[in-house]
């Protein structure tokens, strides 16, 4: 549950009988909040708390997060482009905190599949932790291996790509999908553009874009309403394509 006060004091809580949270604006007995529905207030000695059903976003804010994550501007539009639907398979790389594995696992629902691969098996540890901490762990599949070498499964319906060098599992990646099936790169500097578009344009498919995309903050206040100074400023370029008939893919260039 997310107990939201003003906007500089939101927490995500796990509900316990008899634990608490200490604020500065005062202390919530759990054991007081255990029957109250999503969107009741409740008194705490300075004010009130809003109960906010936990949206993936905060849910977010509250996991551990040991490699660089991937931020839910980026992830919205990954799957928006991928072409996935609940019930779908995907294979992802690399695991990392296990963030977009949350999305995807959220997205796919009960009857997807998300089979997770990173060749760090302490990543892997800690993404699991998060996902059992979410409630979603049921729904994945995690692999200790590098994509570079190998992608056991054939006929998934897309593969993402957090990592550094994804041009090197790309050769993977096209045996691994489906006919038409989508792969969904992020990479965090242009060279890593550069080499991975170029090299899915000429192996194998098409429809190869790269995008940028930029999220801006504002912070507002009567007759002072401007974009925040502080932030994030840059998280990477997201490179999508869909796999084609090898030799076939110059069409259209
Ligand atoms: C930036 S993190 C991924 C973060 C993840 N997308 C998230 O949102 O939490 C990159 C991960 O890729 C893993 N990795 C790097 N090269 C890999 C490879 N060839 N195969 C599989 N995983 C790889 C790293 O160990 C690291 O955990």
């Amino acid at each position: 549950m997310v107990v939201w006060i003003d906007p500089r004091r939101v927490y995500l809580v796990k509900l316990e009988k008899g634990k608490k949270l200490d604020t500065d604006r005062g202390s919530l007995s759990f054991d007081s909040v255990i029957g109250k529905e999503y969107g009741d207030y409740v008194e705490i000695s300075k004010g009130k708390a809003f109960l906010m059903y936990p949206s993936l976003d905060y849910i977010y804010d509250g996991l551990h997060r040991p490699s660089q994550v991937l931020y839910p501007k980026d992830i919205g539009y990954m799957i928006f482009k991928s072409g996935i639907k609940p019930g779908d398979t995907v294979v992802e790389a690399g695991t990392g905190s296990g963030f977009l594995t949350i999305s995807l696992s959220h997205f796919l629902g009960a009857s997807g599949k998300v089979i997770t691969y990173d060749i760090r098996e302490d990543m892997q540890e800690r993404a699991k932790k998060n996902l059992e901490l979410v409630g979603l762990v049921d729904r994945v599949v995690f692999k200790l291996g590098d994509v570079r070498e190998k992608i056991e499964e054939t006929g998934v319906d897309a593969i993402f790509l957090d990592m550094p060098d994804p041009w090197l599992a790309a050769e993977n990646v096209y045996k691994a999908l489906k006919p038409s099936g989508t792969v969904v790169v992020f990479v965090p500097t242009v060279s890593q553009i550069e080499k991975t578009f170029l090299y899915l344009r000429k192996n194998g498919f098409v429809d190869v874009e790269a995008v940028e995309l930029i999220l801006r903050e504002y912070q507002v206040k009567e007759n002072a309403t401007r974009p925040r100074s502080i932030g994030v400023t840059h998280t990477g370029f997201i490179i999508t394509g869909r796999k084609s008939i090898k030799g076939s893919s110059e069409i259209g260039e």
